[in-house]
């Protein structure tokens, strides 16, 4: 009898699943006759940590808004958490900070942060046990102590610390932050963005972060977000291959500034 050989053949092994946070497949924003974005195709990877740069004008927060659900997609889809931007939106899957703080004047700091979660409780939806408390958020944002302070009582980091606690109370899976440090002294902007680096380790959010500056898009990012203008394209996204935790010392590396003067060039083209 004759041995048949049989040539086995292994299936192909499929790459492993992306755990995406957000995916825009093909998405278009119009306001009336004007493109702001177009035909934008972006995955975003669940916990990990995007900035966002281009030209004045591009539409980086009109990325944000449209991830946010503020304004909806000409044509395209845009999924977060696998769910429509609305059905994440009512889930608070998402929450946003803005380059201004948006406190309510008349009402503490931790009266702020606690907002939110009175905000839910009058519509009825509950937020999940395990959450970090209003203190605890201020305490993890450095603000220990000035729970009672009202906000003209605070410097400008003071206020949008408290304005990223308040983001971070009802546990969002996604932060999007659109310049919220652009209108801080250097320092200042420096320390946020250390400490923000400690609150994404330590909840494991994944943040969308549009920034003006080169030097924080690669301080902060794994990967930065370049878009270009009229109309509103991706050009490219690229990968920030520093060593991790992120020092201010790193700044004055070869890398960094090989990175910075990358994006610098690339901006130039955009
Ligand atoms: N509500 C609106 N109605 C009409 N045009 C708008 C509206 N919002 C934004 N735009 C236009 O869309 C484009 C993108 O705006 P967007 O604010 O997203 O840009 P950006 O990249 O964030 O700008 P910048 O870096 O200056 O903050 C701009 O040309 C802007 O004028």
């Amino acid at each position: 009898m004759l041995a048949v050989e049989q040539t086995i053949q292994a299936d192909p092994v499929p790459p492993p699943q992306r755990d995406l946070a957000a995916s825009l497949q093909g998405a278009s924003v119009r306001f009336g006759r004007f493109t702001a974005l177009e035909d934008i195709t972006l995955d975003i990877d669940c916990g990990a940590f995007y900035t966002i740069l281009g030209p004045s004008g591009c539409g980086k927060s009109t990325l944000l808004r449209l991830v946010s659900d503020l304004i909806p997609a000409a044509s395209g889809d845009v999924s977060i958490f696998g769910k429509t931007t609305e059905q994440a939106r009512l889930a608070r899957e998402f929450a946003f900070v803005f380059q201004d703080a948006t406190l309510l004047p008349w009402r503490s700091a931790l009266k702020n942060v606690e907002l939110p979660l009175e905000i839910g409780r009058s519509r009825g939806i509950d937020i999940p046990a395990g959450n970090r408390s209003p203190r605890e958020l201020l305490e993890l944002v450095g603000l220990k102590g000035r729970e009672d302070a009202m906000p003209h009582e605070l410097s400008g980091g003071m206020r949008q610390r408290v304005a990223i606690a308040r983001a971070l109370v009802c546990q969002p899976k996604l932060l999007l932050m659109d310049e919220p440090f652009g209108a801080l002294d250097e320092m200042t902007r420096d320390r946020l963005n250390l400490q923000l680096l400690d609150i994404w380790r330590e909840t494991g959010t994944t943040i969308l972060f549009v920034t003006h500056s080169i030097a924080e898009a690669v301080f902060l990012g794994e990967k930065v977000v370049m878009l270009r203008a009229h109309p509103g394209r991706l050009r490219e996204v690229v990968d920030i291959d520093l060593p991790a935790p992120r020092t201010i010392k790193q700044r004055d590396s070869q890398e960094f500034n090989r990175y910075c003067g990358y994006l610098r060039d690339l901006l130039e083209t955009c």
